[in-house]
């Protein structure tokens, strides 16, 4: 007799999902630590060990990419998973959980159907006839809190708005009306002296996926009032995840991954790795920019990992700190001229990731080429600072490090989910304004490392200030780990500058989730604060299409876009008569 679990027909077909089956692919992507979780989850009173200190009250909110359905194409990628978001309340010594889907356009639609319409990653040509015309974004990579709501974002798409407390989705928000381009970033900056907030599109200029070379660039104040919008142009269509902040200017690294709308047409990849292109720093100021005042700034390839941070010198230069690896991290998006292997086979390039620091004089003319002014010879990813010197000097930084001269144990855990993120390290600059002289090779930090041991890896730490001092650093570092052996996450909590003494305290999910991107600390007393301000002042979200999906309905007829509208309810008239009726 056949095995129960063989019984039904294989559920993917030449690489496309077939029959009713629901089954994720046996691939790497979705298997071991990387199976999803699909969890919602709420849970009063997690378990603990340590003392948790009790002057953290507030949030850390994470999100991670987790499919809730068995993907259209087998070799799909982590990257196009729907967002989940996770919270970890801290209160009084007490630590509660809650984890919720983000509800966006696509997580609507497919609710209807209990089965995935939305194709490849970042392209809408391999999607249902169903779906044509709908925001595709799955709003997976930050959750950032604004005005009283927590901004799920993805960058190829606009934010959805969630309640801080509930995490229930209120809707797709656009900065009350002021913001319709198709695209907007995962890594929104906050000035902490002004607490606005600099934001940008890339790929912006069309409907998200023509290959615009449009970027946009926004500020929004502290009141929500939208005070800057400028359009540039970029060199090519290439990815722009982060951005750094000084001052006066808005730094946006591209990098060398590549889009083709031909290659979109055909079903193919999103991007391309080029291994010939430049990476290539874009600078513009960040008051009355127009569209001539961007400059480029071009260095030999490399691909951009994630901003420490940035401020200006007392030259008026601009220094620049951020991870930029050898390679293409983005093993999944292989040269346009090399054919897609199949993911069984696929294996992490043999890149090291390194922290440089680009000193930037904004008086050199554009497409001036650079060189680092230093590199450290670290190997890592995921910086994080006190986020209260965004923009400002500062002295300490936090990165989860690659080393692999610690012990692994392949044998319990096979290859690493997510690459080997074995050591937290808390790094310091020797001082400041004298590391922009120094020559390149000299590691100008002091390290302060803790090793999460053999069965061990650590996602993206996050840095939570300690309730009334204003000294940087004076903190806490949470971080998750993944426990790759057990199939389960713990919470790791560290004092900032002392992260070799140990964790002081651990928080143990039942549970396993999914390897997140980005989070953030938010205090009770701010999400509190503005509970109370939105009754009288409720958040609002979009009521309206945005321009491009107008355009294509008036190009094409609402008649061709009825499935979307019955499926979704995008609000394609304006009309709201469909939301809400779908699922949830
Ligand atoms: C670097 C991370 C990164 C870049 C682009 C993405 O769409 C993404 O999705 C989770 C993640
Ligand atoms: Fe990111």
């Amino acid at each position: 007799m056949a095995h129960l679990f063989s019984l039904s027909p294989p559920s993917y077909h030449e690489g496309y999902r077939s029959g009713d089956a629901v089954q994720f692919p046996k691939t790497p992507f979705f298997t071991g630590f990387n199976k999803p979780s699909r969890l919602e989850a709420d849970i009063f009173e997690l378990e603990t060990s340590g003392t948790i200190p009790k002057d953290i009250n507030g949030t850390f909110y994470r999100i991670q990419p987790d499919h809730r359905f068995p993907p259209l194409f087998e070799e799909d990628i982590h990257f196009n998973g729907d967002g989940a978001v996770s919270a970890f309340t801290f209160t009084n010594g007490h630590v509660d959980f809650k984890q919720k889907y983000v509800h966006t356009d696509r997580y609507a639609a497919e609710t209807v159907t209990r089965r995935a319409l939305l194709g490849k990653y970042r392209n809408p040509y391999t999607d249902h006839e169903m779906v044509k015309g709908i925001i595709r974004t799955a709003s997976n990579t930050n959750v950032v809190f604004w005005r009283g709501v927590l901004l799920a974002m993805k960058e190829d798409g606009p934010p959805f708005a969630m309640d801080p407390v509930t995490l229930k989705t209120i809707g797709r928000y656009d900065f009350d009306g002021q913001m319709l381009s198709p695209t907007f970033t995962a890594h929104p900056k906050i000035d902490p002296d002004t607490g606005e907030m600099i934001a940008y599109g890339y790929e912006a200029g069309g409907d998200g996926h023509d290959g615009s070379t449009d970027i946009v660039v926004y500020s929004f104040d502290r009141d929500g009032r939208k005070i800057e919008e400028c359009w540039y142009k970029a060199p090519f269509c290439g990815m722009i995840h982060d951005c750094a902040i000084t001052e006066k200017y808005l730094i946006l690294p591209l990098t060398p991954l590549k889009v083709d709308v031909e290659r979109l047409r055909k079903g193919g990849n999103k991007f391309a790795w080029d291994p010939e292109e430049d990476q290539w720093y874009g600078v513009v100021p960040r008051r009355d920019g127009k569209a001539e005042d961007i400059k480029w700034f071009r260095a030999d390839n490399g691909f951009h990992g994630h901003i420490a941070n940035a401020y200006e010198d007392s030259k008026g230069h601009i220094v620049l700190d951020l991870t930029v690896a050898t390679d293409n991290v983005f093993f999944f998006f292989p040269p346009a001229n090399e054919k897609p292997t199949p993911s069984h086979l696929l294996t992490r390039k043999n890149f090291t990731s390194d922290t440089y620091r680009w000193t930037l004089d904004p008086s050199a003319p554009t497409e001036t080429r650079i060189t680092p002014t230093l590199t450290l010879g670290l190997n890592g990813e995921f910086s994080r600072i006190d986020d209260r010197f965004t923009s400002k000097p500062y002295k300490h930084f936090w990165q989860l490090q690659i080393d692999g001269s610690r012990p692994y144990d392949f044998k319990k855990c096979g290859p690493p989910a997510g690459g080997l993120f074995n050591v937290l390290g808390h790094f310091t600059w020797a001082d400041t304004e004298a590391d922009t002289e120094t020559e390149v090779g000299k590691v100008k930090v002091e390290k302060d490392v803790f090793f999460a041991g053999p069965t061990c890896t650590f996602q993206e730490p996050c840095f939570i200030p300690k309730a009334g001092s204003t000294k940087e650093g004076d903190g806490y570092i949470i971080c998750l780990l993944n426990h790759l052996n057990e199939l389960r996450n713990d919470i790791l909590i560290f004092e900032a500058l002392e992260l070799a003494k140990g964790p002081v305290a651990a928080v143990h999910l039942p549970v396993k989730l999914r390897l997140g991107l980005h989070g953030n600390f938010v205090e009770s007393k701010e999400v509190e604060e503005w509970k109370e301000r939105c009754k009288n002042d409720p958040v609002k979200v979009a009521t309206e299409a945005l321009p491009w999906q107008k355009r294509m309905v008036e190009e094409n007829g609402v008649g061709e876009l009825s499935g979307v509208k019955e499926a979704v309810g995008v609000k394609l008239n304006g009309s709201d008569e469909t939301n809400g009726k779908n699922g949830h």
